[in-house]
């Protein structure tokens, strides 16, 4: 068995299960500390230890068309390819992921792209879906949080809109916020949620993921908006 195989060997179907439930319940998943440990803290040291040449500003818009816009983000990503422990780790804890949705969900996942994340303090990624109707193939997002110790006050929330959900005439509370801490997991279906990253008081590290229907599209691609 190789390093990679032992860290998230087993375990892993009870909390497949539960994602899958909540994507049919809800269209969407939120599962605090539930990446497993080793995992996550194989991933959280890598990210600090990535040099910072490895991030680039983040872009928005299509592969050839992709710019840097200061408005919309501000975040740094390092595209995560198939090389260290822990990148292997993650992509194949991602492709199991991939297919237990696969038997019980029918999406038909086809491939996996993802990458690390660094917002730096005040850092935001405003109001945006991750695909669009009949455009992209993006068709499962998923979001994992590597923050040791973060507390509610230090910001950096996901807020999630969901117009399921219900709103009084008071107050329009039609969103889910996540605080981004140690290991919490986000899946979400990438059409039906416009979702936002709220600025944090100190440096906020994630890896943010897409499940593909299939990957004729180059790589580096990022949300149409
Ligand atoms: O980091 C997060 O909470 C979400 C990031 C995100 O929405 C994205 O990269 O598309
Ligand atoms: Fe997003």
């Amino acid at each position: 068995m190789s390093l990679v195989q032992v860290i998230h060997s087993g375990g892993d179907t009870a909390l497949f299960e539960s994602i899958s439930n909540d994507i049919i319940e809800k269209g969407y998943s939120i599962r605090p500390y539930a990446l497993p440990e080793n995992l996550a803290l194989l991933l959280s040291q890598h990210i600090l230890e990535l040099p910072s040449e490895k991030f680039k500003r983040a872009g928005v818009g299509r592969s050839k068309d992709l710019v840097v816009n200061d408005f919309i983000r501000t975040d740094e990503i390092s595209w995560i390819t198939y090389q260290g422990a822990a990148s292997c780790a993650w992509i194949d804890w991602a492709d199991s992921l991939r297919s237990y949705l696969n038997k019980h969900l029918f999406l038909g996942l086809f491939s996996f792209e993802s990458h690390f994340a660094h917002y730096a303090k005040g850092d935001f990624y405003k109001t945006h879906k991750d695909a669009f109707k009949g455009e992209g193939n993006r068709v499962l997002s998923v979001v994992v949080y590597l923050n040791q110790n973060w507390v509610p006050s230090d910001g950096g929330e996901l807020v999630i809109y969901d117009k399921n959900l219900s709103a009084s005439a008071v107050i329009d509370n039609r969103k889910v916020t996540v605080v981004p801490n140690f290991g919490t997991i986000v899946v979400f279906l990438s059409e039906e949620f416009p979702h936002e990253v709220l600025p944090a008081k100190r440096d906020r590290y994630s890896i943010a993921g897409w499940f593909r229907l299939n990957n004729s599209i180059a790589n580096n691609i990022d949300p149409p908006r």
